[in-house]
């Protein structure tokens, strides 16, 4: 059977198929009339449909890249070389005919072939830009090259764009390369521009609401109960606004009576916590107390927890999803990680089985939607999330068209989880161990605390650290290093969470906050 046969056998075994080409005409209606957030909506609702649809993904990519979206552009271009890839394959396996999604059809001008050719030069082209624009100049350059090496393999492709301009993209990327070695010294370059670029993120996408639901009424008083309850009437939650962020109502937590110094405030079991495994720590809690260590059951499993019951409580969260899973590889990247913001990594894994057991985005995930999200104009993108967020889908069994894990949704976590968490790292300057929590999580940053967080078994116990006032906000220091000066305390405070402290130890410094 030739492969047009074999299409036409398919799109009517598959009726979906028509429905989802329908979102793509219409995404490529909405593309033409630059209105780029509804073909996002349409190339999305056809992706759901047909994750197998390459050319949904790669001109996704191209929205992705108009919307000044180049971190989710990557994603879009490498699925859809994945999927012309496995179409490849498909092709030159008669017996597995029915999986070839009739997505191409042949023109006058192109056969097949040389349409998914065409494609697959599209994607890597746009792969190309959306790392150029993160300013990852190492892998842009690799990316680049593999794409003129078919050139004369794919030499009658009829490719959308000028193989000339492609050696330019190249040569300015080399450019830009040697100024920024220039700059900084060449390893230190060549380290940040193979693994750490840059985006903006201003708390959310244009599609997704919920952080300016995350201030309603009704999780202010949702969360006001609990508070009240959990402190015993010690502290309460308070809305209020801080100069760098203007108008933007925020979250903190103010004493309600005098608090005298070692009072505990209240204590609060992480929701979940991650560790680099460099010690050895309670997967459910970070608890380093194993007098009654409980290791899983289950024979190929390894995971340790300090007591049954941090078992119990991570198995019906989500150690059921992730039980015996091999997530070696993601560990070993955050082992190598230089600051906590490496642990990062680790979020995902747990919090997108929280969602695959809930049958919900985990975005919409009760205990942490209410979290404000990191935003700035320097957000660093890791390189390694692009590979942490495949082997993350693929381990826990995701279908790549489920786009409530799509990596948008992977991105706004990082965020949320970037600004919230508490941890630290080891004596030798290695990630170790971080939480998050639906309340601490709302305590804001002094570099003079009157408070501290304390591991004492499962739960985290916030402590007055000097005697607070009633009426005065609780506080909490986001960088605790003890051997910090105040420079890099102040520089730290910047790039990993975002804060520009103007206390009256960090106020010198603010104006030398840069990048590099
Ligand atoms: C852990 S959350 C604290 C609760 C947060 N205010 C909220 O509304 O959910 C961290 C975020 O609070 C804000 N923040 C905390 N302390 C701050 C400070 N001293 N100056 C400016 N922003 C601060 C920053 O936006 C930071 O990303």
């Amino acid at each position: 059977m030739d492969l047009e046969s074999r299409i036409a056998l398919f799109s009517q075994t598959l009726p979906q198929t028509t429905e989802s080409l329908s979102h793509r005409y219409r995404g490529n209606k909405a593309m033409e009339n630059g209105d780029y957030n509804k073909a996002y909506a349409e190339y999305s609702k056809g992706i759901t449909i047909n994750p197998h649809d390459p050319a949904l993904w790669c001109n996704r990519a191209l929205t992705f890249l108009k919307l000044g979206y180049p971190e989710l552009a990557i994603v879009d271009a490498q699925r859809t070389i994945n999927t012309l890839d496995e179409f490849f394959r498909d092709y030159k396996n008669e017996n597995s005919a029915m999986r070839i999604p009739p997505i191409l059809k042949a023109s006058e001008k192109l056969s097949i072939d040389q349409k998914m050719i065409q494609l697959k030069c599209k994607a890597k082209y746009r792969e190309c830009l959306a790392l150029a624009n993160l300013e990852l100049y190492v892998c842009a350059t690799r990316s680049c090259k593999d794409l003129l090496k078919w050139k004369d393999l794919y030499a009658d492709a009829n490719v959308p764009f000028n193989w000339n301009d492609v050696q330019s993209l190249l040569e300015n990327f080399e450019k830009k390369f040697d100024e920024g070695c220039a700059r900084i010294g060449y390893d230190r370059y060549s380290e940040l521009a193979e693994n750490y670029g840059k985006y903006k993120f201003n708390g959310s996408y244009p599609w997704d609401s919920r952080q300016q639901n995350r201030a309603s009424d009704e999780t202010f008083d949702n969360l006001q109960q609990q508070i009240l309850q959990a402190s015993y009437s010690q502290a309460k939650i308070v809305k209020m606004t801080f100069e760098e962020s203007g108008e933007e109502i925020q979250y903190g937590l103010e004493a309600q009576c005098i608090i005298p110094k070692h009072k505990v405030i209240f204590e609060e079991a992480p929701f979940i916590s991650v560790n680099s495994k460099i010690n050895e720590r309670c997967d459910y809690c970070n608890s380093e107390d194993f007098l009654l260590k409980y290791i899983c059951p289950k024979s190929g499993c390894k995971e340790i927890f300090c007591n049954v019951n941090c078992y119990k409580r991570a198995y019906e969260l989500y150690h059921k999803v992730t039980c015996g899973k091999d997530f070696s590889e993601i560990v070993e990247i955050v082992q190598n990680g230089v600051s906590t913001s490496a642990l990062t990594h680790l979020y995902p894994i747990k919090l997108f089985a929280i969602g695959k057991i809930r049958d919900i985005c985990p975005l919409d995930i009760d205990e942490i939607k209410h979290l404000r999200r990191w935003e700035h104009e320097y957000v660093t993108f890791q390189a390694t999330m692009l590979y942490v967020y495949d082997k993350v889908m693929a381990l826990l069994g995701i279908p790549i068209g489920d786009l409530r894990f799509d990596f948008w949704v992977f991105i706004s976590l990082c965020c949320a989880m970037q600004g919230n968490v508490f941890g630290d790292k080891t004596v030798n300057s290695v990630p170790d161990y971080s939480s998050i929590f639906t309340w601490i999580s709302l305590i804001n940053h002094d570099c003079n605390p009157n408070a501290i967080l304390e591991i004492n078994e499962s739960k985290w116990q916030l402590k007055a650290n000097k005697k607070i006032r009633k009426g005065d906000a609780i506080t909490l220091t986001y960088v605790g290093y003890t051997w910090m000066n105040n420079k890099d305390r102040c520089r730290m405070l910047y790039l990993f969470r975002g804060i520009k402290c103007k206390c009256e130890n960090c106020i010198v410094y603010l104006d030398q906050l840069t990048r590099n």
